[in-house]
């Protein structure tokens, strides 16, 4: 990774300080954001320069919230080398860690400066990560763009292959949606009025993905909990007669196409409530999920009826 870092264009003459993060999940705790404000300070980090993140969403997220906390706030640009990083983590500025109670419960809003992406750092990224970044896009499908759903279903094997045309599109319509939406609403304080929900369309299927992660240990990676709970929250709003019977079974037959999971019980049902509840989209006791009113119709389900979870979570049973 330092030699990818020290061929960035732009860095020639620069002085470049490589700080590694642990993989994955691990790099988003408070310990490593201590040792990483360590080191700038070690090193006589200043306004005037700027943070350069290499890796995944972990890696965007917690090189975000450091940049985001040091000094109050110096320059972060981000080379995500993930399918998930490209179409979302190091876009609309987003940055965090995680805590004891649950997944990114700390963090800050913080632009950055660039995002550079390049689709040949895929290379080498293992097929399950690409698996796992594809449930963000199909995501985008749901909440925005339906044709990337089209695309997908048409031409599953393509969708996972770094070298097809296929794959650019997809990338390149899921960053769109995310950056429109996060251009209306950037701190997710809410929509305009019209029924959407603003930047809280982009938590679609995060809220039991999240309690999933947690429950786990960080066992499940990012984009298969998406995947589960966006069938979950189809499941629900279907039951809240909120949508409609043929989109909700297509979230599992979409999802199911690129080898992503539909199926979960790992923990009991319980258990999962309780996490749920840390979720930043509640309220007090209540609990909100993002649903879909129709394809490309996302709004809020607040309070629904516990029976309704519990049946929607044993929709899910394998
Ligand atoms: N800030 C946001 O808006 C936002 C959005 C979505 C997800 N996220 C966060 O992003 C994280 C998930 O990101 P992720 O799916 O990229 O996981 P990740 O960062 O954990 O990376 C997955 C694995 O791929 C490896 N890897 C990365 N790039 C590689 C490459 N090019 N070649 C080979 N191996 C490579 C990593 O070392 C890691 O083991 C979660 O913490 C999630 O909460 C944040
Ligand atoms: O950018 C957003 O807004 C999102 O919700 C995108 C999600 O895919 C992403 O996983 C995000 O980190 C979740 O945000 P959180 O506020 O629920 O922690
Ligand atoms: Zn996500």
């Amino acid at each position: 990774m330092h030699a990818l870092l020290e061929r960035l264009p732009g860095l020639d003459g620069l002085e470049v300080l490589p700080l590694e993060l642990p993989d994955g999940e691990a790099a988003k705790t408070a310990d490593v954001a201590v040792r990483a404000w360590e080191a700038l300070g070690a090193a006589g980090f200043t306004r005037s320069d700027a943070v350069v993140t290499l890796g995944g969403g972990a890696t965007t997220d917690m090189g975000g919230f450091v940049a985001a906390t040091w000094l109050r706030g110096v320059r972060v640009v981000h080379v995500p080398t993930t399918v998930l990083g490209m179409v979302d983590a190091a876009v609309g500025g987003k940055t965090g860690m995680n805590t004891g109670a649950g997944k990114n419960l700390v963090g800050a809003f913080h632009e950055p400066a660039g995002v550079l992406c390049d689709l040949a750092l895929l290379d080498t990224l293992p097929r399950a990560e690409l698996v796992s970044g594809l449930a963000e896009v199909v995501k985008c499908g749901f909440i925005a763009d339906p044709s990337i759903l089209d695309l997908v279903e048409a031409e599953p094997a393509a969708a996972l292959d770094p070298a097809s045309p296929v794959l650019r599109e997809l990338v390149e319509r899921a960053v769109r949606v995310k950056a429109e939406v996060v251009s209306g609403d950037l701190r997710e304080t809410g929509g305009d009025g019209s029924g959407h929900p603003g930047r809280e369309a982009l938590n679609y299927g995060h809220t039991l993905a999240h309690a999933i992660e947690r429950s786990t240990g960080y066992a499940v990676r990012h984009g298969e909990a998406v995947a589960i709970g966006m069938v979950f929250v189809a499941e629900l709003a279907r039951l809240a007669g909120r949508l409609d019977d043929a989109t909700a079974a297509r979230h599992a037959r979409t999802l199911d196409l690129v080898g992503l999971p539909t199926r979960w019980q790992g923990a009991p049902f319980d258990e999962l409530l309780a996490l749920m509840r840390v979720d930043k989209k509640s309220r007090g006791s209540l609990l909100r999920f993002v649903v879909l009113d129709a394809l490309a119709r996302p709004s809020i389900l607040a309070g629904p009826d516990e029976h309704l979870l519990r049946e929607a979570y044993a929709a899910l049973a394998p």
